[in-house]
């Protein structure tokens, strides 16, 4: 009867890299003082004994690091893994414990490099386990769940946190401390709850199995830099990017992505010498920048970010760049992606 259930149930692997669900604090007090990337996979799963009802689990320890300490060569070494387990047979779910510093970002690489229709699901805590109301065992529990299910799959890469289902490209870290940490300017495709997922509206840009990207032929991701933009700024961050090699820089700016008129002659000068320049705004609630308001887009060759934050706008601009150096193409899959 047991091996029956076994039979039944999805088999779901557990890609573990640390951060907070992976955390430990020296008292239940301590919620937002403690060390990330502490607890192992087994101990974790160990630590949600009802994951064993929900699908077949089995853990690999990928890395053990706090999110904000990712490198391209993590990202790629863990894109690598996750595509060699979705092009296995007895693989039907991948979920990804995860630091929630940069989980937008590994979430939406993972969404546009992965040819696959399983779910991919990216979780991580605001509390660790060691905490009162800790957060990471129900979002675990509904990343196991949404990862067994067959309505999740070809919806692209997922992220589980507070019981909401979004999506790995629109989702964005917008507080901290917060448990209710991630939200996107879109809203949420659906809820998790009791292990049963509800679904309200699907991600329309270009994702998985739609996506050029393909992560089997990356095998290095270039220099893609970010300066931040705000009153009084100068164009010495722009220049030092540039000259340590950066391929693109995303201009993380004010309001509509604006320009100020101290850097406009550098950033026009760095297009020249071959820098691609990509206009993003930090506005906290998600930018919208379109092309040739408040810069001459056109004139001066450079792209924008539509509504990708600074830092996803990073991600895209790398896997593009694997493809091509043409603006108007990078143009072409910032509209798509
Ligand atoms: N809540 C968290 O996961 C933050 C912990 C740590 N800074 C990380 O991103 O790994």
């Amino acid at each position: 009867k047991e091996v029956e259930t076994q039979q039944k149930l999805a088999n779901v692997v557990i890609l573990a890299t640390g951060g907070t669900i992976a955390g430990a604090g020296a008292s239940t007090a301590n919620s937002a003082t403690y060390q990330a990337a502490k607890v192992g996979v087994d101990k974790l799963i160990a630590g949600v004994p009802e994951l064993s009802q929900l699908a077949n689990v089995r853990g690999e320890q990928v890395m053990q690091i706090a999110s904000e300490s990712i490198t391209n060569d993590n990202l790629l070494q863990l894109g690598h893994r996750v595509a060699e387990l979705a092009d296995s047979a007895d693989v039907d779910g991948i979920v990804i414990t995860h630091g929630t510093d940069t989980l937008e970002e590994t979430a939406y690489f993972l969404n546009l490099v992965e040819k696959t229709d399983k779910p991919i699901i990216v979780v991580g805590s605001m509390r660790p386990g060691t905490a009162m109301s800790a957060d990471g065992m129900l979002n675990l529990y509904n990343a196991v769940a949404v990862a067994s299910s067959k309505e999740a799959r070809g919806k692209g890469v997922l992220v589980t946190m507070n019981d909401e289902i979004q999506s790995g490209r629109d989702v964005s870290k917008m507080v901290n401390i917060k448990t209710e940490a991630f939200k996107s300017a879109w809203g949420p495709l659906g809820m998790v709850v009791e292990g049963k997922s509800y679904w309200f509206r699907l991600p329309a840009k270009r994702h998985t199995m739609d996506s050029e990207f393909n992560i089997k032929t990356i095998k290095s991701l270039p220099d893609v830099e970010i300066a931040y933009s705000y009153g009084n700024v100068g164009d010495t961050a722009y220049k030092a990017l540039a000259q340590s090699g950066a391929k693109a820089i995303i201009h993380a700016g004010t309001g509509n992505g604006s320009v100020s008129s101290r850097v406009v002659p550098s950033l026009q000068a760095l297009r020249k010498d071959g820098v691609q320049i990509i206009r993003s705004s930090h506005v906290n609630a998600g930018g919208f920048v379109l092309r040739n308001a408040e810069q001459p887009d056109d004139k001066y060759d450079w792209v924008v970010a539509h509504d990708l934050n600074p830092q996803k706008a990073r991600i895209l601009a790398m896997v593009a760049l694997t493809k091509t150096n043409d603006s108007k193409e990078l143009q072409r899959m910032f509209w798509e992606y």
